[in-house]
């Protein structure tokens, strides 16, 4: 292994590598560092992972520590970050589920692409006892996989954490876009529409801001998703596994759920954090219509309460179709998305 030991994180080494989509024909060359962590003593979730176009001046960084991100301009959004969903639980979907995502932003070989380098987390799980394959129970398993145990708000501070890394690697306000599929859409609204202190972790510094705030098929309404009206008739039968999930990444008691549910933030709140540029100002929401695990009321329900938002412009995007997986599966929606978020920054310009 390459990696040196270092303060009790890991430091990793820029490589050659390639990615591939099942709508492209060819693999497509990135320069990565996957897996760097970003806390001490870091579980095997504490990481994310970087990917960049292959150019001559990536190429030239093969081989030498990832300690910066290339290509981050002072209030332009040249970076894409990513967090990937799977219920809070799911082991098998991890950072590495953007990776058709970076073969589609990546491919035109030989153009300069707009985006110069795309990010994306790992954060500590919560137990999933009924996993078909890997099921993992603390009490069960005697604790052996803290990185499988999270509660909430630990999904937020380790998000918070990843994002302080990228700060430290030259991410600055205004610099980046942020994406997040379904749970991974939660967990994005969450930390950067709230500050640390509303979840009780006034001890991490705010994330730096992005320009805006792209979620995809994203679960925002917690306490809607166990009520027959919130799933309706389509999504009624999957009640018991969303009561599952949610009670394990936040607490059986769901009195709790309201505030962690970014279709439920105070509005006047969120302004305030707009007005003093401590939010984005554009939202962009897609939700596919024929998701077969999140109700498009999910999106309703947030592109109402965030309207209600002084100074945010929240806009419904349309790229997204098929089921719930497609978007990160084929990667093409999500890099169609963001290109219309880079669009639609421009024209605020
Ligand atoms: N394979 C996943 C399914 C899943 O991710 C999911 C299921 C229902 C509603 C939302 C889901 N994902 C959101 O992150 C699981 O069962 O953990």
């Amino acid at each position: 292994m390459s990696d040196t030991e270092q303060r009790g994180t890991r430091t990793v080494e820029w490589r050659l590598s390639a990615v591939t989509s099942p709508r492209l024909a060819d693999p497509v060359p990135v320069v990565t560092a996957e897996d760097i962590p970003y806390i001490t003593d870091a579980n095997r979730f504490q990481n994310l992972s970087v990917y960049l176009p292959w150019t001559p001046e990536t190429s030239a960084l093969v081989g030498t520590p990832a300690e910066s991100l290339p290509g981050v301009e002072p209030g332009r959004p040249r970076i894409q970050v990513h967090v990937h969903g799977g219920a809070w639980r799911d082991p098998r979907l991890t950072a590495r589920s953007i990776e058709p995502t970076v073969a589609h932003a990546f491919s035109g070989t030989g153009r300069s692409a707009p985006i110069a380098a795309i990010a994306s987390l790992n954060y500590t799980l919560s137990r999933f006892p009924t996993h078909p394959a890997l099921p993992y129970d603390p009490i069960k398993d005697n604790h052996t996989d803290p990185s499988r145990e999270a509660v909430h708000p630990q999904h937020v501070s380790d998000f918070l954490h990843g994002l302080a890394l990228l700060r430290s690697f030259g991410l600055t306000d205004g610099s980046y876009v942020l994406s997040g599929h379904s749970c991974g859409a939660c967990l994005s609204f969450q930390s950067i529409l709230r500050p640390p202190r509303h979840y009780g972790l006034d001890h991490l510094p705010a994330a730096p801001i992005p320009a805006a705030l792209i979620g995809l098929n994203g679960l925002y309404d917690l306490p809607e998703l166990v009520t027959a009206t919130g799933l309706g008739e389509s999504h009624a039968h999957l009640r018991d596994d969303y009561e599952m999930f949610l009670s394990n990444a936040f607490g059986a008691d769901q009195r709790a759920w309201p505030a962690a549910s970014p279709a439920r933030f105070d509005p006047a709140e969120v302004a305030e954090q707009v007005r003093e540029g401590n939010a984005p100002r554009l939202v962009v929401l897609e939700q596919s219509a024929e998701d077969q695990l999140v109700p498009t009321r999910q999106r309703e329900l947030l592109t109402a309460k965030l309207s209600e938002v002084d100074g945010l412009r929240v806009v419904e995007g349309n790229r997204c179709t098929g089921k719930h997986a497609a978007p990160w599966e084929q990667g093409d929606m999500i890099w169609e998305s963001v290109q219309d978020v880079l669009r639609l920054l421009q024209q605020e310009d």
